[in-house]
């Protein structure tokens, strides 16, 4: 990567378009400067006029976020898809020319994205913007940390760009999007709600006690879907205002494909980098929150004495445990979990805390973890195949790694679970849990239920059960 000191955006543009010309190949430019406070949500609403894809993370306990408007250029890969989005973002961050003075994780060269649940499954129409992998590199990012927020624009250039007209295009679409005179949308609400098929979802996860019973699997991770017919066209910025008000303790996130939106609020990281320290999050076990203080804490102390539970995590603990050391050194996890309290739930929490050794990245570790057993199972090879054939789900991004990561060893990942597809006025939601030996159908049923409560909310329907 080309570290350049220049600060005008159209003497870089200049001096890409004639490394351009030389080289016969595209650059990509990427300069980011300090701007005044901006409500993120106001730039993604503003970028909406653009008709491009918008993108969006933020980590509510954290007060950081990445917003993303357009794409400056999109990393794709199918069969061996964390090996060749790898290459294709080393290739891209090597030949970059970059200027940014900043050294705040999440500014700068930044890409954002997620990839399926499953890349061996057939994809349905549902999912049919959303490929099996997809990470973005913004055309214009607002990073906000703290009380800073910084802008970063990132463009392909070519041999045959005028350095004059690019500008004034970025220059034009800056202040468009910086522009704070407007509001957000209001809310739409739920007209009906649909469950697909209660009956038969049961059955399946009496098949899965079953086969656990039986020895072929120790844990499997079952999911179902939620069809919600909305009252207008959701407006994401809205939304998304809505999640990080409600979802404490968790990411937030929204990735726009051709105008389809999956988004949510998920409290599972997946795994986070900050040069070599990376954290990862096992999440598994849930009980409902209480009404009172007393009833609260009654729940939350049977979650952590609970069998059941309790066997559901520590498949999660021990699998990542194993995997981080494969490439970390100085793991780290306590030996029992603590409860992690959401607004409509509560967890099983164990912290991970590890070295990562020089040779390995983020991509490496994500290939790895998942799927956890929080949304896989154990084994997993047996627990997926046996996903693929009873759980008559398209998943799609789903229960996947979604996050971002930047040009300087930084970047987070977490587990799109909390979350759905919204499509104009129709939202499809998705909500798994894990089921082991001792699981029963209602219960596990009733669990998911929970589960759609954040997405339902936000959406104007969370205080109703679902039918
Ligand atoms: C699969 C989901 O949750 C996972 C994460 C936390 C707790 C879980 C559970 O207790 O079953 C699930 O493994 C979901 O929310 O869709
Ligand atoms: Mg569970």
């Amino acid at each position: 990567m080309l570290e350049v000191k220049e600060t005008g955006l159209q003497s870089m543009l200049e001096k890409a378009i004639s490394e351009a010309k030389e080289n016969h190949t595209a650059r990509m430019i990427s300069m980011t400067k300090k701007v005044n406070k901006t409500n993120p949500l106001l730039f993604i609403e503003a970028g909406k006029k653009l008709s491009v894809d918008r993108t969006f993370w933020s980590s509510t306990s954290e007060n950081f976020s990445i917003a993303g408007i357009g794409c400056a250029h999109e990393i794709n890969a199918k069969s061996n898809r964390m090996e060749e989005a790898e290459e294709a973002w080393q290739k891209l961050r090597d030949e970059a020319i970059i200027h940014n003075p900043y050294k705040t994780s999440g500014t700068g060269l930044v890409t954002m994205g997620g990839m399926s649940f499953d890349p061996l499954m057939q994809k349905t129409s549902l999912w049919k913007n959303f490929s099996h992998l997809s990470l973005t590199i913004p055309e214009m990012l607002l990073t906000q940390s703290d009380d800073n927020c910084y802008l970063t624009t990132n463009v392909k250039v070519n041999a045959d760009d005028q350095a004059a007209e690019l500008a004034q295009r970025l220059n034009k679409m800056e202040r468009m999007l910086l522009n704070p005179s407007i509001n957000l949308p209001g809310e739409v609400g739920i007209e009906m709600k649909q469950e697909i098929d209660p009956e038969t979802w049961k059955q399946t996860v009496t098949y899965a006690t079953d086969y656990i019973k039986q020895n072929y699997a120790k844990k499997i991770v079952l999911a179902r879907k939620l069809f919600v017919k909305l009252s207008d066209e959701a407006a994401v910025s809205s939304v998304l205002k809505k999640l990080i008000e409600q979802q404490p303790n968790s990411y937030v996130f929204a990735f726009e494909r051709n105008g389809d939106c999956f988004l949510g609020a998920s409290p599972e990281r997946l795994v986070k980098q900050e040069n070599d320290e990376v954290l990862s999050t096992c999440l598994a076990g849930t009980a409902p929150r209480g009404k009172t203080k007393e009833e609260d804490d009654r729940i939350a102390h049977s979650l952590l004495y609970d069998e059941k539970n309790r066997s559901e995590h520590d498949f999660v603990v021990k699998m990542i445990r194993q995997s981080m050391e494969h490439y970390c050194r100085a793991v780290n996890v306590p030996d029992k979990p603590v409860i992690y309290p959401l607004k409509n739930l509560q967890h099983l929490y164990t912290p991970v805390t590890a070295v990562l050794n020089e040779r390995y990245s983020i991509f490496d570790i994500i290939e790895r973890l998942h799927p956890t057993p929080a949304l896989g199972g154990v084994p997993r090879d047996e627990s997926l195949a046996f996903i693929r054939e009873h759980e008559q789900l398209d998943r799609g991004w789903y229960g996947a790694p979604v996050g971002w990561m930047d040009s300087n060893r930084n970047g987070e990942f977490a587990v799109a679970i909390r979350s759905g597809l919204i499509q104009g006025d129709k939202a499809s939601l998705f909500a798994g849990c894990g089921i082991v030996q001792d699981s029963n159908p209602d219960e596990e049923y009733k669990e998911t239920g929970i589960k759609f409560l954040p997405m339902l909310s936000v959406l104007g329907g969370g205080n109703h059960e679902s039918h």
